[in-house]
């Protein structure tokens, strides 16, 4: 048996093209063009793929872009002036610090200085206690790409068992929050495992939909994964050869779930569709 491939690239697109549709149509009604403004610290290289990814989704889809790159030796008070410009300025919409941010750079504080309005990453814990009662502002990018590629993909969530190893603040536990919630998309039993989590084998086999969050590569295996099941994998690690891997050993993983999203090609292009998604919505606030 051979799982099917879920094309994570040919969804991004498809969504990218619809949102283009509507940049179109609100910067015919508005003369507006939404705009993203993305701070870099440092060279992290995760985030250079990310970053690069990023700005070529923007001008495709008819958004503006610009990026600050800060040095690694910039003051913690220097990069929230910088934020607070960005708060102010009309013209932005959408406000990204990349992260991780350099130590001594507290990552808390940074996010709290963002504009909740301006949060598309959806971090800020104004907008994170937003979506956890079932009123979202934003949608987090990763989780709601991962929502969505279920989604178009015909996968069912409603009574399925989810179970997500992970519980970051950026992948696991808002995507347990998402798909918990009643709707669309949602209506999961979700679980969500951790490295302190007991019997994890046990536990990952009664998914019918299982979510590797762990930034680990190699963390899934096989015997992990019930027969049939459909298996999305969140990981972005650098292998020792300087490939992007994930965290599923994608070749046995392939031999028993029914459906598995590839890395690189996966889940990745649909976090940077979302965050042009949530530029819009940025946008759309202004003119309300
Ligand atoms: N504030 C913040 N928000 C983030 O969402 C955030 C961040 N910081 N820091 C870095 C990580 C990493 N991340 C990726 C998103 C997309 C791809 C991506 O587009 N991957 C493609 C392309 C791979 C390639 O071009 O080699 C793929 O998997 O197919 C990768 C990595 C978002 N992150």
């Amino acid at each position: 048996m051979s799982a099917s491939i879920i094309d994570g690239k040919r969804i991004a697109k498809e969504l990218r093209e619809e949102i283009a549709g509507r940049v179109a149509s609100f910067r015919g009604e508005h003369s507006i063009q939404p705009k993203l403004v993305a701070i870099l610290v440092g060279e992290d290289p995760a985030s250079q793929v990310y970053i690069r990814n990023k700005q070529r989704a923007c001008e495709q889809a008819g958004l503006a872009s610009s990026l600050i790159r800060l040095p690694d030796s910039v003051s913690q008070s220097e990069l929230l002036g910088q934020i607070e410009d960005l708060n102010q300025a009309p013209d932005v919409h959408g406000i990204l610090v990349q992260l991780p941010l350099p130590e001594g750079i507290s990552a808390d504080l940074v996010l709290r200085a963002i504009r909740p309005e301006k949060d598309v990453d959806c971090f800020h814990p104004e907008n994170v206690g937003m979506l956890a009662i079932g009123t979202p502002r934003f949608l987090p990018c990763t989780p709601a790409g991962v929502v969505e590629l279920l989604k178009r993909s015909g996968v069912e969530t409603r009574g399925a068992h989810v179970v997500i190893c992970g519980r970051s603040n950026i992948v696991g536990k808002p995507l347990a929050l998402m798909m918990m919630q009643k709707g669309d998309g949602g209506d999961a039993t979700v679980s969500v495992c951790h490295s302190r989590s007991r019997n994890l084998e046990e536990l990952t086999r009664q998914a019918d939909i299982l979510v590797a969050a762990v930034g680990r590569e190699g963390f899934i295996t096989g015997s992990m994964i019930r027969p049939g099941a459909t298996v999305i994998d969140v990981g972005t690690n650098r292998s020792a050869n300087g490939k992007l891997v994930g965290d599923v050993v994608f070749e046995e993983a392939v031999e028993i779930a029914g459906a598995i999203t590839p890395v690189p090609g996966g889940v990745g292009p649909m976090t940077v569709t979302l965050l042009l998604e949530n530029t819009l919505r940025g946008a759309r606030r202004t003119v309300r």
